[in-house]
């Protein structure tokens, strides 16, 4: 029987409904991957509500839970580590000693760093400081890198100015050391105002994918923590990068159906749960250049 793979995942919590590893946890664990969830933040519900009440957790909490997992023995069970939202550079690095210290038991672990940096537009605003660390730290040490556009036009310090160009730009932080990147959101001047679009580009090839873009009243929250946490699942699970690229596009998709038919404005994740683990759509990433 293959063995369960186990991710520790180091990011938000909502006690209401879904962002961060409230977003990633259960679809994760629904197709197959053991999660340990680190939680950064414990908060009332996601920051986009404009209020929340609770707290971040102290950051030497970090290591100090990770001595546990050691002290009894299971660190070296640890096959991937996952981060999103920073609090601050500081809890950055010690989540990069952490993988260091995962890969000193498990050589074969894996890191994806998703950079969020948050949405000025939302009101949602990371430190410069940790955008820094996301480039010139994380980005060393990361297997697989995550940045929407912002995320990318960020790193790069500049706007793409086609297809072609965000293919460049991933690329370019590639020589930072990453092994991949997934670009989860796309955006360049000439995208088609009915779909939303993906990159996944690697030393070798670029996938390109396109999928229907729904209408929402309100942008729904947690969709990248919910697409880099699958493709990590995936990935985890055996598959390789295209293949894990088309599914997390194809199983987002799905929830994003069923939250929309639910006219809800958090992700509808227990009611796709099954669609979660097969989706019924399928989206072929076409080969660029
Ligand atoms: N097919 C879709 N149709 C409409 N909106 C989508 C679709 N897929 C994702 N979104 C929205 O697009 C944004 C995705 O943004 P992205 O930058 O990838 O991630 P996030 O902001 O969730 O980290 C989110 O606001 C999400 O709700
Ligand atoms: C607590 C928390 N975690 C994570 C996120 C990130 O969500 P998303 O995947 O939409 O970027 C948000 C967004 O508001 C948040 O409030
Ligand atoms: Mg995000």
């Amino acid at each position: 029987m293959p063995r369960t793979p186990h991710v520790l995942a180091i990011q938000s919590h909502v006690v209401f409904g879904h962002a961060g590893n409230s977003a990633a946890e259960f679809p994760m664990r629904r197709v197959g991957v053991n999660v340990w969830p680190l939680n950064t933040v414990q908060f009332s519900n996601h920051t986009q509500y404009g209020h929340w009440t609770g707290q971040v957790l102290p950051p030497e909490q970090i290591p100090a839970l990770v001595d546990g997992i050691a002290a009894i023995g299971e660190l070296g069970n640890c096959d991937a580590v996952l981060s999103g939202y920073l609090g601050s550079a500081a809890q950055g690095r010690s989540i990069l000693e952490v993988v260091r210290r995962i890969r000193e038991v498990n050589p074969r672990a894996v890191y994806l760093c998703d950079p969020v940096m948050g949405h000025p537009e939302k009101g949602c605003i990371v430190a410069p400081e940790v955008s820094e660390f996301l480039l010139h730290e994380a980005a060393a040490v990361a297997d697989y890198l995550c940045p929407n556009q912002l995320e990318l036009d960020s790193f790069c310090d500049r706007q793409p100015t086609s297809l072609e160009d965000c293919a460049a730009m991933a690329r370019g932080l590639l020589v930072r050391g990453p092994k991949a990147i997934l670009v989860k959101h796309l955006n360049y001047p000439g995208k088609p105002a009915d779909a939303f679009e993906m990159l996944l580009v690697t030393l070798d090839e670029t996938w390109h994918l396109r999928r229907p873009l729904l209408a929402f009243p309100r942008q729904p929250v947690g969709v990248g923590d919910l697409t880099s946490g699958l493709f990590l699942a995936r990935l985890l699970l055996g598959d390789d990068l295209r293949t894990a690229f088309e599914f997390c596009a194809a199983a987002v998709h799905e929830v994003l159906l069923e939250t929309q038919a639910c006219g809800s404005y958090e992700l509808e994740l227990v009611r796709a749960q099954d669609r979660i683990a097969h989706p019924r759509v399928k989206f072929e990433a076409v080969k660029l250049g």
